[in-house]
């Protein structure tokens, strides 16, 4: 698995007023399969992400992947490192989804290959049907499996996913849910599924820009429930 490790990483952003802390100084190990980061809106997952693919540079402290530091080495990370986004207009230009497929195939695989990867990559997503269509007649659910179809077709060591699954109906849901049980890679998934969640062996609850939980799945996400219920009924039921 690769080794993800934040030293006392910081996240702080200039305002008007003088500025704001993202992320608060966080010092943390991740070498599990599945780990999940929940919490309100707002709280820092995506900027945690960020941080990961070197999207984001820390302002204090580092962040390593497998040892390099994500300010000297981001494209060398960024080899090791998918991003799928939330919004798939940030990862899908081409105008067909097997077109964004095999674009994302042209880093990695030889060209007499991309068209029969690009077909297996889409079709283990229920996505064959629509490879060829334009992607502005997909629906948004679908855009975002194709955005995730563009970053699997690469076979990143680690897959970093924002939200994915915002726009998916139930069916959807569990495709991606199954899809990422049956990956060998580690995922790191930003999410409001607490279903998902709760089936990984780790999970982080990030609340204004701290890790206030980290425990295993279905114990972090009890304890995410607790925290919400107490803050929106002081004193009342959990
Ligand atoms: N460049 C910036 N300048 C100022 N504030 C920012 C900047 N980038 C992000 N923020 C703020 O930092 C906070 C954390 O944002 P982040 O996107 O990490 O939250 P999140 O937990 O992923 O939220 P959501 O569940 O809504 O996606 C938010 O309040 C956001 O408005």
């Amino acid at each position: 698995m690769t080794r993800i490790e934040l030293d006392r990483a910081t996240v702080e952003v200039p305002t008007d007023t003088g500025g704001r802390v993202l992320l608060h100084p966080t010092t943390l190990t991740l070498t599990e399969r599945r780990v999940a980061v929940i919490g309100p809106n707002g709280s820092g997952k995506s900027t945690l992400l960020r941080l990961l693919d070197a999207l984001l540079e820390p302002t204090g402290g580092t962040v390593r992947v497998d040892g390099l530091d994500t300010r000297h080495q981001p494209a060398a990370i960024r080899r090791r490192v998918g991003f799928v986004f939330t919004d798939p207009a940030a990862q899908l230009i081409m105008p067909t989804l097997r077109e964004d497929v095999q674009l994302s195939l042209r880093r990695t695989t030889p060209r007499r290959q991309r068209a029969d990867r690009a077909t297996e990559v889409l079709d283990a997503l229920g996505l064959g049907p629509l490879a060829d269509q334009s992607v502005f007649d997909l629906s948004a659910g679908e855009r975002q499996l194709g955005a995730l179809a563009v970053v699997l077709a690469v076979d990143p060591a680690l897959l970093l996913l924002d939200e994915p699954s915002t726009l998916l109906d139930l069916p959807n849901t569990l495709l991606l849910r199954r899809t990422l049980d049956r990956l060998d890679q580690q995922v790191l998934i930003s999410t409001h599924d607490l279903d998902l969640a709760a089936g990984c062996e780790r999970v982080l609850v990030l609340d204004g820009g701290r890790v206030v939980v980290d425990d295993a799945g279905p114990a972090a996400v009890q304890a995410y429930r607790r925290r919400t219920a107490e803050r929106l009924l002081p004193g009342g039921r959990g």
